[in-house]
């Protein structure tokens, strides 16, 4: 597979080696300092990996759109207009964006769908995420999508932190909390307070290789899709 990089951080140096040690070709790799370069390259991949930051995304657009490239985003942060963007860029080639590539997480998104209509209203929800003090936007891109798997119609009101006098807790809050130190690779905590019983499920990312393995495993299956948007979960449990 060739691949072109965009991100030359933590994320996009270890998709580089796994790559190359892969035995696939990283045709170039974009930072801040020369994404612009991108807008002189003809199609030279199969498929465009951006790990970088939304910012990126108008040149990532023009270059899928002028190419036919096949994308592969992992980049967090976006609003709904980005994300949006990213939606209609399905109809220049195969696209995908996830938040998480970790097996963990979407087998996680999956359980939570299956067990939040079973335990509210009862139990209140609230998410904590842990990640390294390098990480630039909160809350996570996979606790949203932990609370969108829960929550898919969007009834209940996200909380970030609490302080003050806040007043009793409504049952129709999901607490959303960011932890940042260290070097922590990414932990999401969801808790489900009922009365006098609680559940947890938590996952534990012990290094960025599972992001990467998981994102080089689903590109291979890009080129020579149709155009259109592709969803991790779905290709993970072959729908
Ligand atoms: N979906 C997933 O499974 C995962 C997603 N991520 C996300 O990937 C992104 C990158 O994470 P890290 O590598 O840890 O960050 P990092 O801070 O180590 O690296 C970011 C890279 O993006 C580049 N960059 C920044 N602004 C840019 C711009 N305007 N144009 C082009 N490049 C630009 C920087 O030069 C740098 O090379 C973050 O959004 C993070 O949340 C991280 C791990 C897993
Ligand atoms: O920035 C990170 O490091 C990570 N970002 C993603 C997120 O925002 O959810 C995925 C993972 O947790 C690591």
């Amino acid at each position: 597979m060739r691949y072109i990089l965009i991100g030359r951080g933590k994320m996009g140096r270890l998709l580089q080696e796994t790559a190359r040690a892969a035995g696939d070709q990283v045709e170039a790799a974009f930072g801040r300092e020369d994404l612009d370069q991108l807008g002189r390259l003809g199609k030279v991949a199969d498929v465009v990996i951006d790990f970088s930051r939304p910012e990126a995304l108008p040149e990532i657009c023009s270059y899928v759109r002028r190419t036919g490239t096949a994308l592969l985003s992992g980049t967090t942060g976006y609003t709904s207009d980005q994300l949006r963007e990213l939606q209609a860029l399905g109809s220049a080639a195969p696209v995908l964006w996830s938040a998480n590539f970790s097996l963990g997480v979407a087998v996680l998104a999956r359980a939570l769908r299956d067990v939040t209509g079973v335990l509210r209203p009862e139990f209140d929800i609230e998410v904590t995420e842990v990640h390294h003090n390098q990480k630039t936007d909160a809350p996570s891109g996979t606790a949203k999508l932990l609370v969108e798997a829960m929550d898919p119609r969007q009834e209940l009101t996200p909380v970030y932190g609490r302080q003050g006098q806040t007043g009793r807790r409504n049952r129709e809050e999901i607490g959303i909390h960011a932890l940042r130190g260290g070097t922590v690779a990414g932990t999401h905590t969801v808790h489900f307070f009922g009365p006098d019983e609680e559940l947890e499920f938590t996952h534990r990312a012990a290094s960025r290789q599972i992001f990467v393995n998981g994102a080089l495993r689903v590109a291979r299956l890009l080129p020579g899709r149709a155009n259109g948007i592709y969803d991790l979960e779905n290709i993970l449990f072959g729908e």
